[in-house]
């Protein structure tokens, strides 16, 4: 029998830039109860944006810019700082804290984290270096401060274990590959397994019996390959840094073209960019944190980038037709290799879930493959904000469709959570 699912759940992802974190209660069943919601944004460039909004008896939005936030650690700090002040929640009832991260190596099943754990996801931050040190900090500090309640991780790479060996593979002498783990992990899992999920219910199919391209495009921007529901290919490899652009992150280039652009490749350095202490390359910190629509037009907001192209502004013109031909090039080899069999492209993700343009400019593109295009419901995403899935394409296509997925990494650690019998107490 299933022991009961009491107490509060509290779920936390810290992105490469953002702190999301979500509380809910748990009555019982295994119905999560959403209590209240944080995000905490832009905290590696100052001021962070802090908002709150509890949805319990007492409605409370606050939203403030926060000087005194400059990494993860602080980030969490405030929200403890602002639970404490202004949410009428014990903190003692917290039973189960799930953290988002980033890089898991090969683990394939979340893990309540003891001092191996946390070991492996210190030894993996080398791979992640805008993630797994930024949640390090975040479970520290929770082992810390609410010590009766579990820490348990989800993992970003689990999705993607599916990922046949040929594709997983790369073409480097394998003893050396199976020596030290360099293969494609692939990210962004978490919010895969939600979107998966959700467009399988919006279109009332198994999960089993899906083909998708989605496309989850934030600060970190990737694209996955979905075959009958499992991870078939996914465009961030090693680590995040692969395939498309992102805010800070190349994305995918010549590999030879870090050795031209600066002498000094391989000198260990520290990230000042970084919000975490960790050691990285000249070569790492240039890709990972000097590249991106920052290097190209000085803002990590593609809503920016996006209004001054329009405008006519020719570095940002770059930076949006750059980001779309390189979401071209997967969209093309990810319908090659479903063998054109697509139930649906979806945009999730900070910006695939606000560009209209962006999502305009690709669905136009992919006329030429059976899609229709988007309908007038591409402008009316915002204000369904109760929907999690809504159809933009043009008209009602059976299949090829183009969705809007808005895409809750921590909702999905929450429901992984309930839905295993280890996390809960049998007493
Ligand atoms: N109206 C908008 N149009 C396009 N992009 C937007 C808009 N609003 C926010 N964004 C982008 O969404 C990004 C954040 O996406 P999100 O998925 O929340 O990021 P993270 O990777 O930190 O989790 C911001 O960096 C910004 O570039
Ligand atoms: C994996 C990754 O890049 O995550 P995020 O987009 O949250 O930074
Ligand atoms: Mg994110």
């Amino acid at each position: 029998m299933m022991s009961p699912r009491t107490g509060l759940v509290l779920a936390v992802n810290a992105g490469s830039s953002s702190l999301k974190i979500s509380l809910y209660a748990l009555r019982g069943g295994t119905t999560p109860c959403l209590l209240l919601t944080s995000s905490i944004s832009s905290i590696t460039a100052p001021p962070a944006k802090f908002s709150f909004k509890s949805v319990s008896t007492e409605p409370k939005n606050i939203v403030s810019d926060i000087l005194s936030i400059t990494d993860h650690a602080s980030a969490f700090a405030h929200f403890l700082h602002v639970l404490q002040g202004e949410a009428d929640i014990d903190k003692g009832a917290i039973v189960n804290i799930c953290h988002r991260v980033v890089h898991g190596g090969d683990y394939s099943d979340p893990v309540i984290i003891g001092d191996e754990t946390l070991h492996h996801i210190e030894r993996l931050s080398d791979l992640a270096p805008l993630h797994n040190g930024a949640a390090l900090t975040v479970i520290t500090s929770c082992i810390s401060v609410l010590p009766n309640a579990n820490s348990i991780a989800f993992f970003d790479t689990a999705f993607h274990r599916s990922i046949p060996p040929h594709i997983a593979s790369y073409a480097i002498d394998q003893a050396v590959a199976n020596k030290r783990g360099l293969k494609k992990y692939g990210f962004h899992g978490l919010s895969y397994s939600f979107i998966l999920r959700s467009v399988a219910e919006f279109l009332d199919k198994s999960p089993t019996e899906l083909n998708l391209i989605v496309l989850h495009l934030g600060s970190g921007a990737s694209v996955c390959a979905i075959k009958n529901g499992l991870s078939y290919d996914t465009s961030m490899g090693l680590t995040p840094l692969n395939g498309l652009p992102g805010a800070t992150r190349s994305g995918a280039i010549d590999p030879s073209l870090i050795f031209h652009y600066t002498n000094k490749a391989g000198r260990i350095s520290h990230d000042p960019e970084l919000a975490t202490q960790i050691h990285v390359t000249q070569a790492e910190y240039i890709l990972n944190s000097k590249s991106g629509w920052k290097s190209l037009t000085g803002t990590t907001d593609f809503g920016l980038v996006t209004r001054r192209a329009k405008k006519g502004s020719d570095m940002d013109q770059l930076a949006f037709n750059l980001f779309k031909d390189r979401i071209l090039n997967y969209l093309g080899s990810y319908h090659l290799k479903l063998g054109g069999r697509v139930d649906a492209v979806v945009f999730a993700g900070g910006i695939g879930e606000r560009s209209v343009e962006l999502r305009e400019a690709v669905a136009d593109k992919l006329k030429c493959l059976g899609y229709s295009g988007v309908s007038g419901d591409n402008g009316n995403v915002d204000s369904k904000s109760d929907h999690v899935v809504i159809d933009i394409s043009e008209g009602t296509p059976e299949t090829k469709r183009t969705l809007v997925c808005r895409t809750d990494e921590q909702f999905e650690m929450v429901r992984q959570c309930v839905h295993s019998d280890k996390f809960w107490s049998t007493e």
